[in-house]
């Protein structure tokens, strides 16, 4: 074994950071094993270098404020800060320099993928970012290489562990969606900004990762439609329980075959209905589980952590292992795969089931006037519950299911049920899925 340390640029000392710096402290000699080379953290890019952090194990003197030197001189650079700007340009950078690169950033990988990827191809470098989706658990990997001789149809999941917290403690408590969001903060699972966990960006940024290594197309986190969880309230999920289902943010990538049996892709991201027998129900607290559908393998279920800082870092270091050993023996791991290119849908054309809430006056002709709304529009009814009728209001809820529709379809409808003047409220519309 060569004794000439393999030399690590680590690019922030948050919640990652630290998990990642302790452990490759803790277990130098495990590391250097592995990597049949030792692996030494040359230096940590902070904001400032006079705050202290002990919890990282690291020696003060490491800790600078010149990430672009840092990037220059490394073998390997790890990049935990987040956000596209600096990362983007100290990755670049790095590469230029030679070196690879590992990183959680979904948020970059989401918006410049493919420029990365182009980067790391010119300089022969390694680009890993396993933590980037669903944290601890190997999926980037199995996508990418265990599948690689199969063909993905579709991918649908809970990538992100900040709402799936959210959305699990409101199911259990009854507590509304603010109450719990600082929670989710407190235990490290939100980004720094918390906005991009619940509005559905953090899992839209990993939906297109998703979808661009199974289907082989460059998707881009804008190609990817998003509606978050910050509409769902309090009485949306005591609806759902009613229903026997659960709310979940679901992202789903789908290959989806025409008539012609021309391909291309469906891509989104939004709060869903899934029965409470359905494995994603019992998904809780931060963690996260994805389904792979492809033709060969059938179906495959990926579950565990997430987020958080000790599970986010064995994905960086399972990374930071291979790109080392890369380095150790001057190989390099898979490159871009986009040759399918296939064309990515709107919204409009995703097809999908629904459940629709609205309140409605208990008279004769209501349930009438509202069924032809949807028959009007090619939409089938799957079921109907009318609740009890309010005194107060002298209004009572209707909750309509339906079969399979368009979004375009579903959006006419209710726009027009809106119109109705047998329709006081339209509450809630939520997709389904696993019914
Ligand atoms: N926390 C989690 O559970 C997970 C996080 N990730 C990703 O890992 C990355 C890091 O996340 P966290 O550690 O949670 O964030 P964090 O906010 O705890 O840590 C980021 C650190 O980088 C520092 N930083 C930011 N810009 C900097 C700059 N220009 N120069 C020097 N330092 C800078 C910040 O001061 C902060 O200490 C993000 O890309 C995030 O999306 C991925 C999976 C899970
Ligand atoms: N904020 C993210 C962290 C992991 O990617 C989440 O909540 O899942
Ligand atoms: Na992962």
């Amino acid at each position: 074994m060569s004794n000439d340390a393999l030399r690590i640029a680590l690019l922030g000392c948050g919640t990652v950071g630290t998990a990642v710096a302790r452990r490759l402290v803790d277990h130098a000699d495990e590391f250097a094993s592995r990597v049949e080379r030792p692996v030494e953290i040359t230096g940590v890019a902070v904001r400032d270098t006079s705050k202290p952090r002990p919890e990282s194990g690291l020696d003060p003197s490491v800790f600078t404020t010149d990430a672009e030197a840092l990037v220059r001189d490394a073998d390997v650079v790890v990049e935990l800060m987040g956000g596209i700007e600096p990362a983007r340009s100290l990755l670049l950078t790095a590469m230029e320099h030679g070196a690879s690169v590992v990183t959680a950033n979904k948020a970059l990988l989401g918006e410049d993928g493919p420029r990365l990827y182009e980067t790391a191809a010119e300089h022969g470098v390694d680009l890993y970012y396993e933590a980037s989706v669903a944290g601890a658990i190997p999926l980037l990997r199995p996508l990418q290489v265990s599948l690689a001789g199969d063909s993905v149809e579709r991918i649908m999941g809970i990538v992100n562990g900040t709402t799936n917290f959210i959305l699990d403690k409101m199911d259990r408590t009854g507590e509304a969606l603010d109450d719990v969001l600082a929670e989710a903060q407190e235990l490290g699972y939100a980004e720094a900004d918390p906005t991009a966990d619940v509005e559905g960006y953090d899992a839209r940024a990993k939906a297109a990762i998703l979808a661009s290594l199974a289907f082989h197309t460059r998707v881009a986190a804008l190609d990817v439609s998003c509606e978050g969880i910050m509409s769902i309230t309090a009485d949306d999920i005591r609806a759902a329980r009613k229903m026997g289902c659960v709310v979940k943010l679901l992202a789903i990538c789908e290959r989806v075959r025409n008539g012609r049996g021309d391909q291309s892709l469906s891509v989104r991201v939004h709060p869903t209905l899934v029965p409470r027998s359905h494995p994603l129900a019992s998904v809780h607290d931060a963690f996260n589980a994805v389904f792979i559908e492809s033709a060969l393998a059938g179906e495959v279920m990926f579950y565990g952590q997430g987020a958080g800082g000790d599970p986010t870092a064995s994905a960086v270091l399972g990374d930071l292992v291979q790109a080392a050993r890369h380095k150790v023996t001057g190989s390099r791991g898979p490159g871009e795969s986009a040759y399918a290119d296939l064309p990515i849908l709107p919204l409009s054309q995703a097809t999908t089931r629904y459940a629709i809430r609205i309140e409605v006056p208990d008279r004769p002709g209501v349930l009438a006037h509202v069924t032809n709304v949807f028959a009007g529009q090619g939409v089938s009814i799957e079921s109907m519950r009318q609740g009890v009728r309010r005194s107060d209001d002298g209004l009572a809820t209707l909750t309509i299911a339906t079969h399979a529709a368009t979004d375009a379809a579903l959006a006419r409808t209710v726009d027009q049920l809106r119109l109705l003047d047998d329709v006081s409220t339209v509450t809630s519309v939520l997709r389904m899925e696993g019914i």
